[in-house]
């Protein structure tokens, strides 16, 4: 029988939440990313990959307009979110980056309390009614990010007291305080051991069910485990970009079977 149900499954993970075309960024002279054009799906998680230098964390940060914090950097080309330019004049960069949250390589909490931190943004934002609805966002984000039962009881000590695999959730808790609808992880595991590593992809599958994720790695283990789409950047241009099975086993460009077999990079 035709299950309605499956097929709107279907139908939703494959919706397109982010569409880049022909977007270039230079830092002063320097090009660092060349005509990248992409779809990325909502619900999914997307990896890039590609060697030192290649444009993956620069790329990223187009997404939530994070390039133009940064002096003498240039974006060129089109970016959508739900179709929308994020470029137009009528986008608050501001509130963009409560839709577009990140998370970056080193667990940066503020200093301030485990409880501040998440509140810091909703706060921002204007999203809490009152101090209990702060409250219940603050326990739902360190629930969602699967931090809740080991801090619940010091929410007001620092969370730069945390150890680092901590530190990195209550980062991620952070970001989704706003409740955004895409998540930027820039490297998120390459300071933490393995179960601390264990933890945030566990944590990952679970928050795509409800948001689009993009991670850079550098671990082709981590992307080939977390990840339903795979981009390969390489010298600034996206060479490759596919289903992580295919790009992992039949990848169709010389340049990304010579990096997933460790011959570049
Ligand atoms: N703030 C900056 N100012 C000037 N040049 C930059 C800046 N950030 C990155 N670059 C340059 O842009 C290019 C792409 O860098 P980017 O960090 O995006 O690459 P990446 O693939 O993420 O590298 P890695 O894997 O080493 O983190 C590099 O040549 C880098 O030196």
């Amino acid at each position: 029988m035709y299950d309605m149900r499956q097929a709107e499954g279907v139908t939703r993970q494959e919706a397109i939440k982010i569409s880049a075309r022909s977007v270039q960024v230079w830092y002063g002279d320097k090009q660092a990313i060349r005509d990248v054009d992409v779809d990325i799906p909502d619900n999914t998680v997307t990896a890039f990959i590609g060697p030192s230098g290649c444009g993956k964390s620069t790329f990223l940060r187009c997404i939530n307009r994070m390039n133009d914090t940064i002096p003498g950097a240039r974006v060129a080309g089109r970016i959508s979110l739900d179709g929308e330019d994020i470029h137009d004049r009528r986008v608050d960069p501001v509130r963009l980056r409560a839709r577009v949250g990140m998370v970056f390589q080193k667990p940066n909490p503020f200093p301030k309390s485990i409880h501040d931190n998440v509140a810091y943004g909703p706060r921002i934002h204007g999203l809490a009614r009152d101090r209990a609805d702060l409250d219940a966002i603050v326990e739902r984000s360190l629930r969602d990010a699967a931090l809740w039962d080991e801090v619940k009881d010091r929410l007001a000590e620092p969370g730069t007291g945390l150890s680092g695999g901590q530190q990195q959730r209550l980062c991620i808790a952070r970001a989704i305080a706003t409740a955004p609808e895409i998540l930027l992880m820039d490297e998120p595991c390459s300071a933490l051991d393995p179960i601390a590593t264990g933890q945030i992809e566990e944590l990952i599958d679970r928050l795509r069910q409800s948001l689009a994720v993009v991670i850079v790695t550098h671990s082709m283990q981590q992307a080939a485990r977390v990840s339903r789409k795979t981009a390969f950047f390489h010298l600034g241009r996206l060479v490759e970009y596919g289903d992580t099975g295919d790009i992992f086993t039949s990848p169709g460009d010389s340049r990304t079977e010579a990096y997933i077999s460790g011959r570049i990079g």
